[in-house]
C-alpha cells in the first residue's frame, strides 16, 4: 500500500512521526512536503497530496496542519477527493466504512502523536462497506459534477 503524505509547518513534526510509523509497518510513503518547520501555506500541500491520490500515485492520502481543518478543506477541492478530518478512532473507521474517504486529515495541534498513530492505523485498516453507503457517496460525486465548470 502506498500513502501520500503532506503537511504545513504546524503539522511537520507529526508528519515525520506518521511517516516513520508507516515505513516501519512496511508501507510505501510518498512525501509531498513540507520538509521543515519553516512557515508555509497548507493549501499547497493539501492539493499536492490530493493530486497524488486522484492520479493513483498513492492508494490513500494523509494531510496534516495545525487543526486539520484548512488542509482538509483544500484537499476536498480536488474532484474525487473525500478527505475526512478525524480526532478519534470511531470517526477514522467510519470515514472508511461509510464515506469511503480516501484522505485522512489530522490536526497536529489537536491530537497527540499516540492518538494520531492509532487514528492512522484505524483508518488504513478499515474498508468501505458499500451497500446503502455507496448510494450516498455517489450522491456526493453527483454534487461535485453539478458544480464543476
Ligand atoms: O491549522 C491550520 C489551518 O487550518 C494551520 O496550520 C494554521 O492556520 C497555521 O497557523 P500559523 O501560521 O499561526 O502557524
Amino acid at each position: 500500500m502506498k500513502i501520500a503524505i503532506g503537511s504545513d509547518h504546524a503539522g511537520f513534526n507529526l508528519k515525520e512521526e506518521v511517516k516513520k510509523h508507516l515505513e516501519k509497518k512496511g508501507l510505501l510513503v510518498l512525501d509531498k512536503g513540507t520538509f521543515s518547520a519553516e512557515a508555509v501555506d497548507y493549501p499547497d500541500f493539501g492539493e499536492a497530496v490530493a493530486e497524488a491520490v486522484v492520479k493513483k500515485e498513492a492508494d490513500f492520502g494523509i494531510v496534516i496542519c495545525g487543526t486539520g481543518i484548512g488542509i482538509s478543506i483544500a484537499a476536498n477541492k480536488v474532484p474525487g477527493i473525500r478527505a475526512a478530518l478525524c480526532s478519534d478512532t470511531f470517526s477514522a473507521h467510519s470515514a472508511r466504512e461509510h464515506n469511503n474517504a480516501n484522505v485522512l486529515a489530522l490536526g497536529a495541534r489537536v491530537v497527540g502523536t499516540g492518538l494520531a498513530l492509532d487514528i492512522v492505523d484505524t483508518f488504513l485498516g478499515a474498508s468501505f462497506e458499500g451497500g446503502r453507503h455507496a448510494r450516498r457517496v455517489e450522491k456526493i460525486a453527483g454534487i461535485e459534477k453539478k458544480y464543476l465548470r
